[in-house]
């Protein structure tokens, strides 16, 4: 078995960045996680990518041709319609052509898929469910992980919008699924304080913030509860407020995805691999789920 994180959120909303430090934090643990770049359109990211789709096909070989003449929204569409269709160009990249090999190898069962920003591909298109398919196939688990710029979710319409987003990929990706909110770095110390409203949200009481004293409000106080009880009632959604630099936050959140990835098994086996640090007899070296 192999696993996978789709690492997906609106653009720029830090899932390179993501990628990078999850990498790098793991690497620090002693562990192994690739990263794969599955953005034609990526010009910079800081990890050494185990594979990466410009080799394949580049945004630039859809603008720039005589035929396709695609914009970059189209451009990016068409680059991922066309790894779709060339599923064996990434099958070799990612199981070496061996099939026996999709069995797991050691060195690269734990893989992070660095996604466009392109939201559209995950709530409405039809490659981001494909990709998943095929890895299935190939023997990975996977799990969706949707990143959100946290200074974008300070405010009820803003966190409802936000909610609707997370709720649009969940519901055409069908996955296993976390919602990370990054940036927190850069919040107020009051934006973090109204950011904590939300991590718990008492949808109704968001909604009143929401209805009271604006025209839109009051015109639409019945939609905006109805979306409300949405919410509420697919109370799958949940968010994970990551602190990008530091190490515990990163720790808590790959915790999170194991288990989600039931990874948790094999991670023991591979651990005991390494030379185990030095422990306190009394230390709880064991995180607390
Ligand atoms: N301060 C801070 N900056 C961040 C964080 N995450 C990302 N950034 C910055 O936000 C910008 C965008 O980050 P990326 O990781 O490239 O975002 P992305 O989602 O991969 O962007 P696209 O691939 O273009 O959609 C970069 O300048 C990052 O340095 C964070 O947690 N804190
Ligand atoms: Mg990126």
């Amino acid at each position: 078995m192999r696993f996978a994180q789709i690492v997906v959120g609106p653009a720029g909303s830090g899932k390179s960045t993501y990628c990078s430090n999850m990498q790098q934090h793991a690497m620090d643990g002693k562990r192994n996680i690739q990263v794969v770049n599955l953005d034609p359109a990526a010009e910079h990211f800081n990890y050494t990518p185990l594979t990466d789709i410009r080799e394949l096909i580049h945004l630039d070989d859809a603008m720039e041709d005589e035929e396709l003449h695609y914009g970059p929204n189209g451009g990016l569409i068409f680059c991922l319609e066309f790894l779709i269709e060339n599923q064996d160009w990434l099958k070799a990249q990612l199981c070496g052509g061996d099939d026996e090999l999709m069995l797991g190898e050691p060195d690269d069962d734990y893989i992070l898929f660095d996604m466009p920003g392109q939201i559209e591909l995950f709530t409405h298109l039809k490659m981001g469910k494909q990709l998943v398919e095929l890895l299935e196939s190939w023997n990975f688990r996977t799990c969706v992980v949707f990143c959100l710029d946290s200074q974008f979710m300070v405010d009820g319409a803003k966190f409802i919008s936000g909610t609707m987003a997370a709720l649009s990929v969940m519901a055409n990706m069908e996955q296993p699924h976390v919602n990370v909110l990054t940036k927190v770095d850069l919040l107020s110390a009051e934006a973090r304080k109204q950011l904590e409203l939300y991590l718990e949200p008492d949808t109704h009481n968001l909604m009143g913030e929401l209805t009271i004293g604006t025209g839109f409000g009051e015109k639409y106080r019945k939609l905006t509860e109805a979306i409300g009880s949405l919410i509420e009632d697919f109370s799958l959604v949940r968010f994970f407020p990551l602190n990008i630099d530091d190490e515990e936050s990163l720790s808590d959140l790959l915790l999170q995805i194991d288990s989600i990835l039931q990874y948790g098994e094999d991670a023991d086996v591979q651990v005991r691999d390494f030379d185990e640090p030095e422990v306190n007899e009394n230390d709880d070296c064991v995180p607390d789920m």
